[in-house]
């Protein structure tokens, strides 16, 4: 099966940096024959209609459920649909710990966005003094990250995240994450990515883990070269 790539840019990059970022991914799939779906989450101030040739989507980090309306700070749809964005992250761990959304408002979002259809991206991952008190505590944790989620949408792709590992540079073993996937896939059937501290030194190691689907990069992903040698090692896998 191909490997879904997704590389979140979090509050990196302006808006001219990521148009040159897309122009030097989108030459280089065509170089590398790269055919897979490859998803940028730039921040809202970068979204455009960029012109590529290759499988390059464009996903928000973040959106208020709403059209348009009276929520300062926010974007809604009327926004995204003017650069055609379709894709959504939702969930990611630190819009939950930093930006205090709460599972009942990131279920809420969720539900009023599948009902746009929109690809949701939805991120789930447990602190590290839950990792710390057991598998029993991380199912537990996961499954009440996954309340009020409707996981038979057909277009969610799911990203476990595991905080301790995110911007950290301590990445799960591939053992920790083929356990800990195994557990999220007998509860939700749906491709599943890893992310925390994912880099071309472990990329290959991680998209190998069986029931990984892909890979979710923050910091790796924001020098286009770095990217691109995933992409490169992400070929090699498939
Ligand atoms: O949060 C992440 C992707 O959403 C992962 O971030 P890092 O790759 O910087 O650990």
């Amino acid at each position: 099966m191909s490997k879904i790539l997704a590389a979140n840019f979090k509050t990196n990059h302006t808006r001219a940096s990521t148009q040159e970022y897309v122009e030097k991914l989108d030459t280089s799939m065509g170089e590398l024959g790269y055919l897979d779906d490859l998803y940028l989450f730039p921040p809202a101030t970068a979204l455009n209609n960029f012109n590529v040739k290759n499988s390059i989507h464009i996903g928000a980090q973040n959106a208020y459920p709403t059209i348009k309306g009276s929520f300062t700070g926010e974007i809604g749809v009327e926004q995204l649909e003017e650069f055609n964005v379709k894709t959504l992250l939702i969930g990611h761990s630190e819009r939950r710990h930093i930006l205090g959304e709460t599972q009942e408002f990131i279920a809420k979002k969720y539900i009023w966005f599948i009902e746009k259809g929109f690809k949701i991206f939805y991120c789930i991952g447990e602190p590290l003094e839950v990792r710390e008190a057991g598998d029993k505590a991380v199912r537990q944790y996961l499954v009440e990250q996954l309340e009020g989620i409707d996981t038979s949408y057909e277009n969610l792709i799911l990203a476990y995240e595991p905080v301790w590992a995110i911007g950290t540079g301590k990445t799960a073993t591939a053992e920790l994450i083929e356990r800990t996937h195994s557990m999220i896939k007998e509860m939700v059937d749906k491709p599943l990515l890893y992310g925390g501290s994912v880099k071309p030194q472990n990329l290959a190691e991680i998209l190998a883990v069986p029931g990984c689907d892909g890979a979710l990069i923050g910091t790796a992903s924001w020098d286009a070269e770095s990217m691109i040698s995933m992409l490169e090692i992400a070929k090699n896998i498939d």
